[in-house]
C-alpha cells in the first residue's frame, strides 16, 4: 500500500503489503469477499502445495459450476492484517528489515477491515456483492457491513458474534498465556533467532486448548471415547501412553506449529478479544441497524464457543435478517468449514 494504515491506536502501519488469492472475472458488480478464520487463510479454493499449507477450505463450494459459480462471480480472499500468510504481520520485516516482532503495533478488527476497504479501492471495487466469512471472518465481515454499509449488497454471517464474550475471552486467555510463557516467546522477538526456535510448544498448546473448544464434548466422546491411541499405554506406570483423543489434539497441535507464527495467534486472538461492533457506536442496536446488506446469519446448533445465541443477536438486530440459519451438525464450532453441503443451501439464498 503507497500509504501508511492509521490504526485505532493512533499509530501508523508503514509499507503493508496485501497477499490475496481471487478467482473468476470482475465485470463491475460482481465482487465477493471471502474472509478467513483465525488460522485460515486466502486459500479458499484449489489443493495443498505450491506454498500452501492446507487445501482449499471451501473447495467443495466456490469455483465453476458450483454455489458461488467463479463463471458468475469474482472472488476474492485476502489474507488478514497480522496474518502470517503474506499480508502484513508480526513477522514480516519492518522499515528497518528486521521482523516487527514485539514492535508490531496492536491491531483491531476494525483496523484490519480497514485495510481490507483500501484495498477494494486499489482493485477498483466500490461495493461488494457478497460479504462472507466465519468465526473471525464474520467478525470482519459484520464490521464491513457496519463501517461501510453502502459497500456491502449481500451479508452471510457464519458461525460469528457482534461482540466477543467473556466466555470467548476467558478460552483465549490460556492459548495467550501458553505463548507468551514460552521461554522461547523472547518477548516476541523470536524471527531472527533462527527456525525451529520460536515458542513452538506455547502454540501448540494454544492449539489444543482452542481445537477441543471447536468440537463438541459428544463428538470427541463418540469418535475416542477412552481408547488409547493404538500401540500406546495411559495406564503404564513407567512411560505413560496417551489417550486416542490426546493423539488427536498433539496431531492438530504439530500441524499448527508448522505452518503458523506465534505471535500472528497473539496479534489476531487480541484483536479477536476487542471485537465488540457497537463499541464507540452506541447500543448494538444501533450499530447494527446501519447494516443495509440483505444478510443471512447462520450458525451451528452446537458450536460451544460461538453459541447460537451470539447469531440470534445478529440476526435480530441486522434490519431485515431472517431467523438464523440453524447447521444441525455434531461437529460444533467447526461445521462451517465441514457441513458444506448445509453452507451451500444457505448461501445460495444469497448468491443463486
Ligand atoms: C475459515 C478458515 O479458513 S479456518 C482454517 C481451516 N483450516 C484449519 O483450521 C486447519 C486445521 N484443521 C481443522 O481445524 C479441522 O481439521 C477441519 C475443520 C479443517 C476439518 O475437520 P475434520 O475433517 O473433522 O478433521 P479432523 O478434525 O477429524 O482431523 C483429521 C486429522 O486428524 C488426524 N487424527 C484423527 N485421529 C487421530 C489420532 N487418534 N491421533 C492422531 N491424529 C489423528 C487424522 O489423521 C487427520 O490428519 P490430517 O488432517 O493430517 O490428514
Ligand atoms: N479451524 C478454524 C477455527 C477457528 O474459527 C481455524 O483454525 O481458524
Amino acid at each position: 500500500m503507497p500509504e501508511p494504515l492509521p490504526l485505532e491506536s493512533g499509530v501508523a502501519l508503514p509499507d503493508v503489503t496485501v497477499a490475496y488469492e481471487s478467482w473468476g472475472t470482475f465485470t463491475g458488480d460482481n465482487a465477493v469477499l471471502v474472509l478467513h478464520a483465525l488460522t485460515g487463510d486466502s486459500h479458499v479454493v484449489g489443493p495443498a502445495g505450491l506454498g500452501h499449507p492446507t487445501p482449499g477450505w471451501w473447495a467443495g463450494i466456490i469455483g465453476p459450476g458450483l454455489t458461488i459459480d467463479t463463471d458468475r462471480w469474482f472472488v476474492v480472499a485476502p489474507n488478514v492484517l497480522g496474518g502470517c500468510q503474506g499480508t502484513t504481520g508480526p513477522a514480516s520485516p519492518a522499515p528497518d528489515g528486521r521482523p516487527w516482532g514485539s514492535r508490531f503495533p496492536r491491531i483491531s478488527v476494525r483496523d484490519q477491515v480497514a485495510l481490507e476497504a483500501r484495498f477494494a479501492d486499489l482493485l477498483g471495487i466500490d461495493a461488494w456483492a457478497c460479504v462472507l466469512g466465519g468465526s473471525m471472518g464474520g467478525m470482519r465481515a459484520v464490521e464491513w457491513a457496519v463501517s461501510y454499509p453502502d459497500r456491502v449488497q449481500r451479508l452471510l454471517l457464519l458461525a460469528c458474534c457482534a461482540a466477543a464474550s467473556a466466555d470467548q475471552i476467558a478460552w483465549a486467555s490460556p492459548q495467550l498465556a501458553a505463548i507468551r510463557e514460552d521461554p522461547n516467546w523472547c518477548g516476541g522477538d523470536y524471527h531472527d533467532r533462527g527456525r525451529g526456535l520460536g515458542p513452538h510448544i506455547g502454540l501448540g498448546v494454544a492449539r489444543r486448548i482452542a481445537h477441543a473448544t471447536y468440537r463438541t464434548a459428544e463428538e470427541l466422546d463418540t469418535r475416542f471415547g477412552r481408547r488409547p491411541q493404538p500401540g500406546e499405554d495411559p495406564y503404564d506406570a513407567t512411560a505413560p501412553g496417551r489417550f486416542a483423543v490426546e493423539s488427536y489434539l498433539d496431531h492438530h497441535a504439530e500441524k499448527l506449529v508448522h505452518r503458523f507464527d506465534a505471535a500472528s495467534y497473539v496479534a489476531l486472538t487480541a484483536a479477536m478479544n476487542g471485537h465488540d461492533v457497537s463499541r464507540g457506536r452506541g447500543t448494538m442496536a444501533e450499530a447494527l441497524g446501519r447494516v443495509t446488506a440483505r444478510t443471512v446469519v447462520a450458525g451451528s446448533t452446537t458450536d460451544r464457543l460461538y453459541p447460537l445465541s451470539q447469531q440470534e443477536e445478529l440476526a435480530e438486530l441486522i434490519p431485515g435478517a431472517g431467523p438464523v440459519e440453524r447447521i444441525e451438525s455434531p461437529y460444533g464450532h467447526d461445521a462451517f468449514l465441514i457441513e458444506t453441503r448445509r453452507l451451500a443451501e444457505i448461501l445460495s439464498t444469497l448468491t443463486g
